[in-house]
């Protein structure tokens, strides 16, 4: 039995489950893409080779070995992209809630139901499928759950919309003890850069008290300056919309004082070590081709 037990996106991790690249499939049709980024790399010819992305996720791996973590992979199911399992659930206290994803990725979660057949099924959640939400949308800080939500009218046709008011609202009535507050995110189903693909692209916690945000990705200035409130600026490390195209704001947080870093991020490693952050540093440039890093490829079961 796994005790489920997740509070916050720093605390020391014990066991997480990283998705896989293996058997990921063939370089997809453009109209496949559910992605500006990824549509912009088959377009160019650049997509992402199989052998590279798993050559990357062994790299984290072995991070992950190197701190006791205990991992958890998905069952490869053939030529289906399994690299994300940010997204396809995730974990609020001791609670597990399935993800209404999109539905090109909604296999995603059958391989991993080995996994989820070992949590105790009171404390696994399920809703209805009007209700939507992805796991980098949902993150946990304090007594507070942000969640990165698309408000536009034009929610159903955009396909970088992924969490819904009522998938806030769900979150809401399950936890009436935190607060949940959501955010506006930009999107663009066609320009990467003018994408928050989820709130953990353009903005995410580190250690105690610091965050990584990219102020343009919200819609309302509201919602930013909330969150400059409530950290502080000197705690913020301000992303350009190039750096979040490299998916500076998905690094991945293994303690308060470890966090997982692409290795050519060298402004942000910088800038992380002058805080006092151990910098584990691995390649995922070939991952970030596919609008998405090391946060979205991990979901964290367990920490201290
Ligand atoms: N949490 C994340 O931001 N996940 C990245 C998902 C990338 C994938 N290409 C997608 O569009 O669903």
């Amino acid at each position: 039995m796994i005790k489920l037990n997740v509070q916050d996106e720093t605390s020391r991790l014990k066991a997480v489950i990283l998705g896989t690249a293996k058997s990921c499939g063939p370089i997809p049709k453009i109209e496949d893409a559910y992605d500006p980024k990824s549509a912009e790399h088959i377009k160019a010819g650049t997509y992402p080779l199989e052998k590279d992305m798993v050559a990357e996720m062994e790299a984290l791996n072995a991070i992950f070995e190197k701190y006791n973590v205990k991992v958890y992979r998905p069952k490869v199911i053939e030529d289906y992209n399994q690299i994300f399992s940010r997204d396809i659930a995730f974990v609020i206290d001791n609670k597990l809630i399935k993800s209404n994803i999109l539905p090109d990725r909604e296999k995603e979660i059958e391989a991993i139901q080995y996994i989820l057949d070992t949590i105790d099924p009171a404390n696994v959640v399920e809703t209805s499928d009007d209700v939507h939400f992805e796991g980098g949308d949902v993150m946990l800080w304090k007594n507070y759950i942000f969640i990165g939500t698309y408000k536009g009218e034009d929610y159903a046709d955009i396909i970088t919309a992924r969490t819904n008011m009522k998938g806030v609202n769900f979150i809401k009535e399950l936890f009436p003890n935190k607060i949940v507050k959501e955010f506006d995110l930009v999107k663009s189903n066609t320009n990467a850069k003018k994408n928050a693909l989820h709130l953990d692209c353009c903005f995410q916690p580190v250690g105690k008290d610091k965050a990584i945000i990219h102020k343009e990705g919200f819609r309302n200035e509201e919602d930013y300056n909330f969150l400059v409130n409530l950290f502080g600026k000197e705690n913020l490390f301000h992303i350009s919309a190039d750096e979040m195209y490299q998916m500076f704001s998905n690094v991945f947080s293994i303690s308060n004082e470890v966090v997982v870093s692409e290795k050519n991020f060298t402004r942000l490693n910088t800038w992380l070590r002058e805080q006092g952050f151990i910098v584990e540093e691995v390649p995922y440039a070939e991952i970030a081709k596919q609008e998405g890093l090391l946060r979205c490829s991990t979901m964290p079961l367990i920490r201290e």
